[in-house]
């Protein structure tokens, strides 16, 4: 099923990319916590259809320059790097055994434009290499949507896109998140639903940094999760 979904999205020739990069999570799995999907068309579709989901969003595709923030195994960027050669992609985590894991594997693939940085996002995000410099930021799986925004906007360049990967209730975390959304600079621009395989629905929030970020944000000592803008 996974290689007729491909086929239909002209990503055949990558195929054997997907193929390698699943062989390598699973072996890895068996040693450290990567991922507790393990089974093969389960994984086939909740970790690389759900992350090429992206690739509908027609906003994506003058994308150059992306970070995937609190990535874990490597989703939704590194799928995104396997289907978009010519991206160049950053791979975020705070965990830095997962961080190893992707660059080493980056490397033993032959990869070129994709790296794998171990860092907190909201320190990382107050230096200037990296702030306001992405055209996109994507982020599946890391925190709600009031605190995604603060860890996310403050690397989207004015006129770039930041896009939440969301289950398929979230009516009270778009309503939450609304303060902290108009605070730091982002107008959300859709909410799209997607449905997978297995009747799996899950939601994109597209969002765009419309003004610059206050420099104040993100706030130090945890406070984008324990305390977020507006909550
Ligand atoms: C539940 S995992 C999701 C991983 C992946 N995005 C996925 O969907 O499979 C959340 C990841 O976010 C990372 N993370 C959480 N807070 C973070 C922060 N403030 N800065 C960087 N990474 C963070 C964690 O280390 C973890 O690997």
């Amino acid at each position: 099923m996974f290689k007729e979904e491909i086929e239909k999205m002209g990503l055949e020739s990558c195929y054997g990319d997907f193929e390698d990069f699943k062989s390598r999570v699973l072996e890895k799995n068996k040693v450290m916590n990567l991922t507790t999907i393990t089974e093969d068309e389960e994984f086939n579709i909740k970790h690389f259809l759900d992350s090429l989901s992206l690739l509908k969003l027609e906003q994506i595709q003058g994308v150059k320059r992306m970070l995937d923030l609190g990535t874990g195994a490597g989703f939704p960027g590194f799928p995104l790097k396997i289907a978009k050669r010519d991206l160049d992609v950053t791979l975020l985590d705070s965990l830095k055994k997962r961080i190893d894991f992707l660059n080493e594997s980056i490397e033993d693939m032959g990869l070129e434009g994709i790296k794998g940085i171990h860092a907190r996002a909201e320190e990382l995000s107050r230096k200037e290499d990296y702030r306001e410099t992405f055209d996109l930021v994507t982020s599946r799986a890391v925190a709600n949507l009031a605190t995604l925004y603060e860890y996310c906007l403050p690397f989207v360049r004015v006129g770039g896109y930041m896009v939440a990967m969301k289950g398929p209730d979230i009516e009270g975390e778009l309503q939450e998140g609304q303060t902290a959304l108009k605070t730091l600079g982002g107008e959300l621009v859709e909410v799209r639903k997607v449905d997978l395989p297995l009747d799996i629905e899950h939601t994109l929030i597209l969002v765009k940094k419309v003004k610059t970020t206050p420099k104040k944000y993100p706030r130090a000592g945890g406070k984008p999760r324990k305390n977020p803008i507006g909550l």
